[in-house]
């Protein structure tokens, strides 16, 4: 149950000659946009096409390919993201979106607010159904499976991802109902399993000793912080391919911050997450790998001590820094 993923980045990307390439958008049918890559592509000048800033030509609405570090070529990935547009009505959001997240590990999407970010997060699991007016072009995968595809079961679809919100929200029930709800739903009748994955799960979460002693009372009694490793413990339990953690510590105190970072932490190799944060130090903290975004489009990406100390753009070195934004 908790625990069955294993890291599976291969080796072979540091090996590789380049210190970065472009994201040229992948070949149609691809199941690898990073495959897609040529193997020996040249390190490109990452200058803007036309005058100034690579962010004045996003905002003059000018095409910008994206810096993605070599670090990245030849992953397992367990969600790829595609060609991906995104408009709530008339106003875009989302503009070609090429990226690709590791398994097993930790990547944080950085950027300003109103980039983007938690769009792109809510697409991976189909959330921005729920919108009226949103149309979407381009394709995300999932283990090599369409997301988006026609047919595609969005309830079963979901059941294949843990969401995490900014504020904890758990059911107003017990704190062992709580855990064991994607089991219920699921039809799980087995009281040894329904037992065992809460216990399993919610020591995955770190919440195991503060709770194993009140598990009939509300979940609604517990803090903020241990509601927002119950709502992890309650995502782990439905065993997800990927974990999607929006804002997960923008709601919670320094202490619940540190308890939940150092759970994410925890959780990766045996589970992917993509953490959604405003908060440098957060990324740099929790990630492995670090997303940048602005205005709709993916910037840089690359490992996270890298983008932090090392990022290849300039504009990046200004956002992680703190000089806008
Ligand atoms: N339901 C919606 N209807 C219309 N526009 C929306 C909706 N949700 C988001 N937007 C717009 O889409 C753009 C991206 O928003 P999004 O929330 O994804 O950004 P973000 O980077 O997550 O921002 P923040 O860090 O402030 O949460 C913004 O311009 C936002 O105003």
């Amino acid at each position: 149950m908790v625990g069955r993923l294993r890291l599976t980045v291969p080796l072979a990307a540091a090996e590789l000659p380049d210190e970065s390439f472009r994201n040229t958008p992948p070949a149609r049918g691809s199941t690898n946009s990073m495959a897609a890559l040529p193997p020996t592509a040249k390190p490109t000048d990452p200058k803007p096409a036309v005058g100034g800033t690579r962010l004045d030509a996003i905002a003059r609405g000018e095409p910008i390919q994206p810096v993605i570090h070599k670090s990245l070529q030849g992953i397992d990935p367990v969600v790829e993201v595609k060609d991906f547009n995104l408009w709530y009505g008339t106003k875009q959001a989302l503009f070609d979106v090429n990226i690709s997240f590791p398994r097993g590990q930790v990547t944080a999407i950085i950027g300003p607010s109103g980039c983007g970010k938690s769009t792109l997060l809510r697409c991976i699991n189909r959330m921005n159904d729920l919108i009226e007016n949103v149309e979407t072009k381009g394709e995300m995968l999932i283990n090599g499976q369409s997301i988006y595809a026609p047919g595609v079961d969005v309830i079963e679809l979901r059941k294949r991802m843990g969401m995490v919100f900014q504020k904890p929200n758990p059911f107003p029930m017990s704190i062992f109902e709580n855990v064991v709800y994607p089991l219920r739903i699921d039809g799980e009748r087995d009281r040894n399993i329904i037992r065992e994955v809460a216990a399993q799960s919610l020591r995955g979460a770190a919440l195991w000793d503060e709770v194993k002693d009140r598990l009939k009372d509300s979940a609604l009694g517990l803090s903020g912080g241990q509601q927002q490793r119950l709502c992890i413990a309650r995502a782990i339990a439905g065993e997800p391919d990927v974990l999607l953690l929006d804002e997960p510590c923008s709601a919670l105190d320094p202490i619940a911050t540190s308890k939940v970072e150092d759970l994410i932490q925890e959780l990766r190799g045996d589970y992917s997450l993509i953490v959604v944060t405003h908060n440098m130090q957060q990324a740099s903290r929790v990630s492995d790998f670090t997303a940048f975004m602005y205005l709709g489009r993916l910037i840089e990406y690359g490992e996270t001590s890298e983008i932090f100390t090392r990022p290849k753009l300039k504009e990046t070195e200004s956002y992680v820094t703190g000089r806008f934004g």
